[in-house]
């Protein structure tokens, strides 16, 4: 069971050019990389399978569950780019607040706040208020708070921004064994192509809201010109992408 969407036109004002027009795609199991310049589409669509914003035509189903219907958002879980620190509340009050919201008890939702705390090495900070947080430390916040509830389908949009390399490298090993033990669906957009692509298991290209690559990794890969040193693959293949339009 995943997102889909068919036919899905979105356009922000009603006369301006549609930033996505008859996009068709499905979410993957594992994780999914997005990729695309600024401005390409990638946070739209993101909201679109968050059932932010709903499509103008067209829809985004979570297995035969039209995202227009309430109970579509228990399924998805969707850090937004911008994270903003509750006033007053502590990490794990944060946490567990995002909980209450997608529908669990109270103590269910304190309880897997600080396992969701865990996840993302931030167990430590769980009593501390969360406006005090660092930027990057704030988006582990927001990865936590993406994965409190049991979702199927995980929307990160740019969680890695603002990490230092080493806090990269955790992000990217909690992501994985969430999506292998909880098997669930992770798509993530991101800039950091050289840093991400390699772990992903697909990488999907968008530019000017259309798909200019899904597939698999291997795939995506062999598409950097031959010679192209070991280190720098992903990049090449992305500008491969990104030049072509
Ligand atoms: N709230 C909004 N109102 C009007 N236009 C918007 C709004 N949000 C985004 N857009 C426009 O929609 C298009 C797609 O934006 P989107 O944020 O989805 O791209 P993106 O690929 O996520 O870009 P970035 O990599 O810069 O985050 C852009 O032309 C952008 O200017």
């Amino acid at each position: 069971m995943t997102v889909s969407f068919t036919h899905c036109t979105y356009r922000y004002k009603r006369r301006s050019r549609p930033v996505l027009d008859g996009f068709t795609y499905r979410v993957r199991e594992g994780v999914t990389i997005l990729l695309g310049p600024n401005g390409a589409g990638k946070s739209t669509s993101l909201k679109l399978a968050a059932a932010v914003v709903e499509p103008q035509a067209g829809h985004v189903m979570f297995d035969d569950l039209d995202s227009r219907a309430r109970a579509y958002r228990r399924h998805v879980s969707w850090m937004p780019q911008n994270i903003t620190a509750a006033p007053g509340l502590t990490c794990r009050e944060q946490v567990a607040y995002t909980g209450w919201l997608k529908g669990m008890s109270r103590t269910d939702a304190w309880t897997r706040a600080q396992d969701a705390l865990r996840l993302v090495n931030m167990a430590e900070h769980a009593g501390q208020k969360a406006a005090k947080l660092s930027g990057g430390q704030l988006r582990r916040l927001g990865v936590a708070s993406a994965l409190v509830h049991d979702c199927r389908v995980l929307l990160l949009d740019e969680p890695t921004a603002g990490m230092d390399p080493a806090q990269r490298r955790v992000f990217r090993d909690v992501i994985a064994a969430a999506a292998a033990t909880r098997r669930i669906h992770v798509l993530m957009s991101t800039h950091d192509v050289a840093d991400l692509a390699e772990d992903a298991d697909h990488v999907t290209v968008l530019a000017s809201g259309r798909l200019q690559y899904d597939g698999d990794t291997a795939g995506f890969l062999s598409h950097a010109p031959y010679g192209t040193p070991a280190g720098r693959l992903a990049e090449a293949a992305y500008t491969h992408f990104v030049h072509s339009v």
